[in-house]
């Protein structure tokens, strides 16, 4: 019997300082990515601005006159490719935040997520970073609609929360995208296990889209770039360098490994659940 697959490209891009350098280089990973197939196509957290916090301001867009919107969006029309562009630094009444945008195959922004968790952690002897020093949090969870599947979308510190992947899931995602950039301490600790987790908990596609290390960054991106089965297995996975990862996803997995391990169904609601408390 024909199985239902969807192909889905993730570009790992070295982000560099130049805005005008980035764009370049996610349209040329964007474009290798579609003559090889992919149908969603992926790119990083801040893909278009350094990630640091002395930059957001300057390099945040507004989505009503976005530039680096419209590049993305004429893009995916070209190609006629989905892309999720990653995160770029967005602002609105005088408050920027760290906001993904999903476009569909004519265009049209069909999907919008603004980081809900801001990362503000100072880990001894590793990294430092406090987000909410400059960026404002959203307050939605997101899913959206493809011909394929319901996708849920969160940007990066976000994976560590279960709350908000299980509400995304509660409502039909079967896949989790994650644009990400780690870092050289959390990375190699915890990057690959909280993909796995993600995806073994609510038995669906966990794919976290990392920008590649930059040595001369002032963060160092952990890259890693990596896609995690309904069953926990990782089926790809860069390492620090930039490239592109290409995977065949196969949707009837999600059933059927659902219907071996209830694991969803044997939840004890009476006990516990997730509520959404949004307005
Ligand atoms: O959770 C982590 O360790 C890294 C998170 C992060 O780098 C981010 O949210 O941008």
């Amino acid at each position: 019997m024909r199985r239902y697959i969807m192909k889905v490209g993730l570009c790992q891009m070295k982000v560099q300082e130049e805005k005008k350098k980035n764009l370049l280089k996610a349209k040329q990973l964007i474009n290798e990515a579609s003559e090889l197939g992919a149908d969603i196509i992926i790119l990083p957290e801040m893909f278009n601005c350094p990630y640091d916090n002395t930059f957001f301001e300057e390099y945040s867009e507004n989505e009503k006159n976005s530039k680096t919107l419209k590049f993305i969006s004429n893009i995916a029309q070209e190609i006629s490719k989905y892309i999720i562009a990653g995160s770029i630094p967005e602002n609105e009444d005088g408050k920027v935040y760290n906001t993904s945008y999903a476009f569909d195959r004519e265009g049209n922004i069909i999907a919008k997520h603004r980081k809900v968790h801001l990362f503000d952690i100072d880990v001894k002897g590793g990294v430092t970073f406090k987000e909410s020093d400059v960026l404002s949090r959203g307050n939605e969870y997101t899913v959206f609609e493809t011909e394929y599947c319901k996708i849920g979308l969160q940007i990066c510190y976000d994976i560590r929360f279960p709350e908000l992947s299980r509400l995304m899931v509660e409502e039909g995602a079967k896949l989790i995208i994650t644009p990400a950039s780690f870092n050289m301490t959390t990375g190699p600790a915890h990057w690959k296990d909280l993909f796995k987790v993600r995806a073994l908990d609510n038995q669906v596609y966990t794919l976290g889209c990392s920008g590649a290390l930059n040595k001369e960054a002032s963060y160092n991106s952990y890259g890693h770039s990596i896609i995690v089965s309904p069953w926990g297995d990782i089926i790809n996975n860069l390492e620090f360098e930039e490239g592109i990862i290409i995977e065949e996803i196969d949707l009837d997995k999600i059933n059927e490994i659902r219907e071996q391990l209830p694991l969803l169904k044997h939840r004890r609601l009476d006990l516990y659940g997730v509520v959404d408390k949004r307005d």
